[in-house]
């Protein structure tokens, strides 16, 4: 029988896991021993998801092959495509992101081979696909063709190619890969239990990462960037900034960006994402949304003790490199995604059912009464 029960399941530890180290009162995050400072500083989108795949970083050929299997899986199946298009061109871009990848699994051609090998090519091929469901829907939705993927060039200038139908410059491209990395992977989040739950039923991959998509989209966890843009552009000018979060935490209102269910300290990421923000502002003469930023921050810190987490600081990033406001939180999914599918391989090589019991607190034994007997 249920002994007890917490809340949210906080501080709950329901699994085992190789991939993540998480230590919320340090601040310190490794994806298998390797420190997310290292990977922001060295690392590429590409190498970290290897790592999360394989257990280990990959050699230059490892790496190579690795980014060639990817771009090779860029393209989507033309159904997929006119899917889209029959879709209400106002449906969220996280909904659509979610459809697309259920629909898929009808493209697998091979859903009964559940062996660990082709479990893991669905996880890079899904990778591979997820920036062209979000570019594309971009397109199709102010009723423009897709752009279709690049043969060569990494993930991260790929995606803003496939966006707007220019090459970046290599910094913004360079801040996506950052940022990229920096989302890939965060222990037992809740779409990724919620991944891990679907997997452990022994559904495929591609109803799990729809589970997670799906999780990811909630203002309490993945959509909160999307939120946290919003917020700041109702802010509007800096000198707004300390008194609008005054009036919104006098109304008991949750201030999208902060507090996080496992950090007492510093977010390690959101030290990175604050650094890019700033030189966002400077490279473009306008810090504005950076200063508010740091406004916000500061008057959350002092009248609540909550750091930023990672979705505060990737929202000015993402606004100042011009991304549409509702692609945020798809671009966190197309990050997410490696680790997401990490897991999921994971919980297939060491399956259990995931059933935890719920306390009931329900009417005790009640008579059923029939149907013209009831008030
Ligand atoms: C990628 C990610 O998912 S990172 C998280 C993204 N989500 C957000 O940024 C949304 C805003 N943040 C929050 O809602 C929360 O901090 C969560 C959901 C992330 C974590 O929540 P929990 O660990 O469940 O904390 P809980 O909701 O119990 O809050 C504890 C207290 O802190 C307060 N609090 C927590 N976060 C915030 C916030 N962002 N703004 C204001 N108050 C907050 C709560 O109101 C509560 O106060 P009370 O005890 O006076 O009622
Ligand atoms: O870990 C969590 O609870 C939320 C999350 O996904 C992250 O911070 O990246």
């Amino acid at each position: 029988m249920p002994t007890a029960t917490t809340d949210g399941l906080e501080d709950i530890v329901a699994t085992h896991s190789r991939i993540c180290d998480l230590d919320g009162q340090l601040g310190k995050l490794t994806y298998y021993g390797v420190d997310i400072h290292d990977l922001a500083l060295h690392s590429s989108f590409e190498e970290t998801a290897y790592l999360l795949w394989n257990g280990v970083l990959p050699t230059r050929t490892q790496l190579e092959d690795l980014r060639l299997r990817l771009r090779a899986h860029r393209a989507l199946p033309g159904q997929i495509l006119e899917l889209m298009h029959l879709l209400p061109t106002s449906t969220a871009p996280m909904d659509v992101l979610r459809t697309a990848i259920s629909a898929l699994s009808a493209f697998d051609g091979h859903l009964d081979d559940t062996s660990a090998s082709a479990n893991h090519r669905r996880a890079e091929r899904l990778t591979a696909v997820m920036p062209t469901i979000v570019t594309s829907w971009e397109h199709i939705r102010h009723g423009r063709a897709p752009i279709m993927p690049l043969s060569d060039h990494d993930h991260a200038t790929n995606f803003l190619y496939m966006l707007t139908g220019k090459m970046p410059d290599d910094y913004t491209a360079h801040v996506l890969d950052v940022a990229l990395v920096l989302h890939a992977d965060h222990e037992l989040n809740a779409s990724t239990f919620a991944a891990r739950v679907t997997a452990a039923t022994l559904a495929d991959m591609y109803a799990s990462i729809s589970s997670a998509v799906g999780t990811l989209s909630g203002p309490l966890h993945g959509g909160a960037n999307e939120q946290v843009i919003r917020m700041l552009l109702r802010i509007g000018e800096v000198n707004n900034a300390r008194t609008y979060i005054e009036g919104a935490l006098a109304r008991k209102e949750r201030v999208m960006g902060f507090g996080h269910r496992v950090y007492r300290t510093e977010d390690p990421r959101a030290s990175h994402l604050r650094e890019i923000s700033k030189e966002l502002g400077q490279r473009s003469g306008d810090s504005k949304w950076f200063e508010m930023s740091q406004i916000v921050e500061r008057v959350v810190k002092e009248q609540k003790g909550l750091y930023a987490n990672v979705d505060f600081y990737s929202a000015s990033v993402y606004y100042m490199m011009g991304l549409p406001i509702d692609l945020d939180t798809p671009i966190f999914a197309c990050s997410r995604v490696a680790g997401w599918t990490a897991h999921v391989l994971e919980q297939y090589a060491h399956n259990r059912l995931i059933r935890p019991r719920a306390e009931y607190e329900g009417p005790k034994l009640t008579p059923y009464l029939p149907l013209d007997e009831r008030s």
